[in-house]
């Protein structure tokens, strides 16, 4: 920072003795020496600072990255996850925490180099034209103020193209995403997906162009005022200089000082303005690491003991908004331990929103969910989950390895090789994936190749399912194991091992069976027939065919249509 001072300063020196009727060859001697030490550090500056800025980014996005995934991590229920508003957010902490730190470090140090070298220029013009100084400082006036209101439009226009954006580039994954490639084809939807993409494209251009043309105007009108100003100070000095009230050198640096200062004050302006803008933008970064737990705490939480007796659901309410209709209207079940619980209905009874409920993913909107009495509002969320296992109906297909798919059931045990091979022994895969070409290093995807090169395969529906599975088996010994349509995507010999493996397994477990086809369910220990989120009936097989309700209804349907399709045969 103070290099341009002195190189301006060894200028003033050079030219007055210059200007001497004799000039001294010492003197010149050792000012030309200065102006190239000078000249030699300004050329170095440059890459040195480059250099440090980078590493400093590179560790400074680091730290800020692992900072926002930390509190994504901490939010444990899925509300967060389903609003819009806190979503825009997300994307712009992603966004923030990748470059605005290394920003903000950067825009304070030129912050702090720009004044230095503007309050050594300052101090010249004091020296050669105080009145001149103060006109040059107070021209700056105007630079702050309009700099300083691009800085809130452009946070303002960033908001703005934020939900945009994030629609955008949805189209964009889409386009590129192999699972959406079949459909897309089939409907001939890409033209319509891209003209689509296309459009918020041009609507964040638009905003973006009206961004640049407030700050065309107000840069435009603050440079003009600056050129007026200094040619101005310039008339001022070269009058000065024909007077003899200024040296050659005394003119040399008032132009230089002059200039300075402007560019710094403006600099100084922008780099406050951009400033301003970074931290406005950091507060959404900070908005999300900060924000409060998304499941309400309890103040002294109570510890969670194995279950002993059961599970029950008192009065259940549950819906997903204020907004939302009722999904379940007054739940009560009972699932006892060591039993096996079958829960059935139609599409959209509300099934996997009770699954959802008895993982503490939502709170129930009223009532309770008591395990052994105590409400599981009252003990630590994860402590609940360390006691759950299951699988979802929407489960996830890791685009990683076999290993990696069934291990992430329990990090923990998967390290024992074994318990990954017997969790797949039990779902019925285990031979599928000890065939594949790495065996359970085969990587699930063709998305990324595994790290001996080799690519990766793709399972079927069907043995998608199993491998899921196997996640949810390899995760022992719990208290309660949820299966939600475990089996709905497979043949019906697998089906039906499937169930018979299962049953062996859930033999003496607490467990949660949702199923479509009725047969997998007939001999669980209780069914429950969930009806627009109300418990209609509940009983087993036997009761429930003699109670000739719902459920009677539903299995003489099945019953009739496989009849119906034998017959056709
Ligand atoms: N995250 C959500 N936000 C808003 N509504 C939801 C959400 N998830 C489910 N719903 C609604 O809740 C209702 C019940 O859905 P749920 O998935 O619990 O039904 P289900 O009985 O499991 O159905 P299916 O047999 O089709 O799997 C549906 O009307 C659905 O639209």
């Amino acid at each position: 920072a103070t290099v341009p001072v002195a190189a301006a300063w060894f200028t003033k020196g050079m030219l007055d003795e210059l200007a001497s009727p004799h000039p001294a060859w010492s003197g010149l001697a050792g000012i030309v020496g200065g102006l190239l030490a000078a000249g030699l550090i300004g050329a170095m500056q440059p890459q040195l600072s480059q250099y440090v800025q980078e590493d400093l980014g590179r560790k400074a996005s680091l730290v800020a990255q692992d900072r926002l995934y930390r509190a994504v991590n901490r939010f444990q229920g899925l509300r967060r996850f389903e609003d819009p508003d806190f979503l825009d957010r997300l994307r712009m902490a992603q966004q923030t925490g990748q470059d605005t730190p290394n920003q903000i470090i950067l825009t304070a140090l030129s912050l702090v180099r720009t004044s230095i070298t503007m309050v050594g220029f300052f101090g010249m013009l004091l020296v050669v034209g105080p009145q001149m100084a103060w006109i040059v400082v107070l021209g700056a006036v105007p630079t702050f103020v309009g700099e300083v209101r691009l800085a809130r439009r452009r946070v303002q226009t960033t908001l703005d193209i934020t939900g945009l954006e994030r629609r955008e580039m949805f189209y964009a994954q889409l386009l590129g995403d192999v699972a959406a490639a079949k459909e897309i084809r089939l409907f001939n939807l890409g033209d319509h997906l891209r003209q689509r993409m296309n459009r918020d494209r041009r609507s964040i251009n638009g905003l973006h162009r009206r961004m640049d043309r407030w700050t065309l105007l107000t840069q435009g009108g603050l440079a003009v005022l600056a050129a007026g100003i200094a040619a101005a100070g310039l008339f001022w000095a070269v009058r000065s200089a024909v007077t003899g009230t200024l040296t050659v050198g005394d003119v040399s640096i008032f132009v230089a000082a002059v200039a300075t200062v402007q560019t710094s004050l403006g600099t100084l302006a922008t780099g406050l303005a951009a400033g301003h803008q970074h931290l406005l933008i950091f507060e959404r970064y900070l908005e999300v690491v900060g924000a409060a737990p998304d499941l309400p705490l309890v103040e002294s939480p109570q510890p969670l003991p194995p279950l002993r007796e059961a599970i029950v659901l008192r009065d259940v309410w549950f819906r997903y908004s204020d907004d939302h209709p009722w999904i379940l209207r007054g739940v009560d079940l009972t699932i006892a331990k060591g039993r096996a619980v079958a829960l059935v209905g139609v599409n959209g009874a509300g099934k996997s929103t009770l699954v959802k409920l008895l993982g503490r993913f939502y709170d129930p909107t009223r009532g309770s969910i008591l395990w052994d009495g105590i409400d599981i509002r009252n003990v630590p969320v994860e402590a609940l989950r360390e006691r759950l296992s299951g699988i979802f109906q929407d489960f996830m297909h890791y685009d990683l390895t076999v290993r990696d798919n069934i291990a992430f059931g329990d990090l923990a045990a998967a390290r024992d090789e074994h318990a990954v091979t017997r969790a797949a022994e039990r779902a019925g895969i285990h031979q599928t994936l000890a065939g594949l070409p790495s065996g359970y290093d085969t990587m699930l995807t063709r998305l990324f190749a595994d790290d001996t090169n080799h690519a990766g395969v793709v399972l079927s529906g069907g043995q998608w399912q199993r491998v899921a599975l196997a996640r949810a088996l390899v995760r022992d010994g719990r208290d309660l194991l949820i299966l939600d349509e475990p089996s709905s995507g497979l043949d019906a010999e697998a089906e039906y091992q499937m169930h018979h493996r299962l049953r062996e397994h859930r033999a003496g477990q607490t467990s949660l069976l949702i199923s479509h086809r009725l047969g997998a369910v007939r001999d669980a220990d209780a069914i429950v027939v969930l009806d627009d989120g109300v418990v209609v009936e509940q009983g087993d097989h036997d009761a429930l065919l003699a109670a000739d309700g719902h459920y009677a209804r539903l299995f003489t349907m099945q019953a009739e249509g496989y009849a119906t399709a034998g017959a056709g045969r």
